[in-house]
């Protein structure tokens, strides 16, 4: 099958950054291993939106998106954002990253235009749309310890660290099959209240929601807590939501001048 619309083309998905603040000036950072998992996986072009502190003008970019990607990161929705009271991270937040992301999950999801989240990218769409977050799944008692591991080598972090129960009859169940499946797992925070429109895909065995979706939207949205960009090769259940992602951005592709819909033959 082919990966171009019928213009020819590959659909254009932006992929979501971090601000980092060096000495001097700042970067607009994001791994590789997202990147590539958008090109080589779910078929599509990728392309890296900044987190620029004063925004960027998502009306303007989603006029040419054929997809969004709300990608992982190490730093923390600020709690402000989900009236979450005192952060118990201060150091870890990006500021900057919330204020481009939560509009562009917010805008995208209305406009159609097919998003998929990971990691801090779940976390984002549940606060979008009006969720909040523990700040430290770990310290509840009786859970499993969601956090990455910090005792292994780099390949080690990314391996299945326990089981996921999909929601029956569910989006995520439809794309990724009857399982079972095993994740990686490498988060401090977590789900706690579902927005009014998010709904539970999966979970882990302690109850951490583990996948969401958008319940009414008109296109793929869809996030999981997990990291199915890593390891590589991308395979089972990881491949299968790049892949339906990179299905869905066909679908919804625009041609790049027009912004006529040029959908997948
Ligand atoms: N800060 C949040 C989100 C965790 C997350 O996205 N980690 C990414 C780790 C680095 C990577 O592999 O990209 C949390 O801790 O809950």
């Amino acid at each position: 099958m082919s990966r171009r619309t019928s213009s020819g083309r590959l659909p254009l998905v932006g992929v979501t950054a971090c601000r980092i603040m060096g000495e001097h000036n700042a970067s607009h950072r994001v791994g590789e291993k997202y990147v590539t998992a958008m090109s080589e996986v779910a078929g599509v072009c990728p392309v890296i939106i900044p987190a620029l502190p004063g925004g960027v003008e998502i009306d303007s970019l989603l006029d040419r998106l054929d997809g969004v990607f709300l990608t992982g990161s190490p730093s923390n929705v600020e709690p402000a954002r989900y009236d979450g009271g005192d952060s118990a991270t201060p150091d870890e937040h990006d500021p900057a990253r919330d204020g481009v992301t939560l509009d562009l999950a917010r805008a995208a999801v209305a406009r159609g235009i097919p998003l998929l989240g990971v990691c801090r990218g779940a976390q984002e769409l549940n606060v979008a749309f009006g969720g909040t977050l523990h700040q430290e799944i770990h310290t509840k008692t009786g859970g499993l310890d969601h956090r990455m591991r910090r005792d292994v080598p780099y390949d080690w972090k990314y391996r299945p660290a326990h089981s996921l129960e999909l929601v029956a009859g569910g989006r995520l169940a439809a794309i990724a099959g009857p399982g079972p499946h095993l994740v990686n797992s490498l988060h401090g925070q977590a789900i706690e209240r579902l927005g009014p429109r998010v709904v539970a895909e999966g979970r882990a065995p302690d109850g951490v929601v583990e996948a969401i979706s958008i319940a009414d939207a008109p296109a793929f949205a869809l996030a999981v807590q997990w990291h199915p960009e890593w390891p590589r090769p991308v395979e089972g259940i990881n491949r299968a939501i790049f892949e339906a992602f990179g299905k869905a951005a066909r679908a919804a592709a625009k041609d790049a001048r027009t912004g006529v819909d040029v959908a997948a033959e």
